[in-house]
């Protein structure tokens, strides 16, 4: 059964929207950019979320007290590195408990053997199309998570091609940069129906 995590959440209008639908995971953006968050914010958006959706902090290139402590703190469960973390500190992220999710930015950063607990195969922030089915033939041991240019419109298609572990979607669910409670309604639906 795939999985659905809708990432880059920043307001309690969000969360509400994603409690509404329950998807399998909620994303937060600790790494630069317009998703960007703040720990404070982050747990207090954790308060919000509905204690069965795991949340899973998206890190670029963090030093690892960081991403320890958004752990420790309680704002996250899970660590998406999405950077080019060293197999050291995904283990040393392992070694704390935490499960770790390793991202490649196909085609530009080539995936590569990863202790991670999970591997995400992501096209490049921006990308106007997903990954291709010949671009997802790699020698995974681990779940797939599959990101990059997903769309309620194109889900069902993707799905169709591949079955990953889980779909992660930001920007496809958003409207005008701000996240749109009707697309996050639509994907949440397209992929648990399509189980
Ligand atoms: O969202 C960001 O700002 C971001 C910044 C730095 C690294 C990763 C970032 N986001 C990752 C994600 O939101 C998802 O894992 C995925 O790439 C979503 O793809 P899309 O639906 O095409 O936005």
């Amino acid at each position: 059964m795939t999985k659905i995590k809708i990432c880059g959440l920043m307001t309690t209008a969000d969360i509400a929207a994603v409690n509404h639908v329950k998807p399998d995971y909620a994303g937060f953006v600790f790494a630069a950019g317009r998703h960007q968050l703040t720990l404070v914010q982050a747990l207090n958006l954790r308060q919000h979320l509905d204690s069965a959706i795991p949340s899973v902090g998206v890190f670029v290139d963090a030093p690892l007290a960081t991403m320890l402590t958004a752990v420790q703190q309680g704002a996250i469960s899970i660590v998406q590195c999405h950077g080019h973390e060293s197999a050291a500190t995904i283990r040393a992220l392992q070694h704390a408990g935490v499960p770790v999710i390793q991202a490649f930015r196909l085609p530009e950063q080539p995936y590569h053997p990863t202790p991670a607990d999970y591997v995400m195969l992501d096209s490049r922030v921006g990308s106007a199309h997903p990954l291709t089915p010949a671009q997802l033939d790699q020698p995974l041991r681990q779940p797939l998570f599959l990101a990059g240019a997903l769309t309620p419109e194109n889900v069902t298609a993707v799905l169709k091609a591949s079955r990953p572990a889980v779909i992660d979607v930001s920007r496809g669910v958003e409207t005008a940069g701000h996240k749109d409670p009707q697309k996050i309604a639509q994907m949440v639906a397209n992929v648990h129906q399509f189980n």
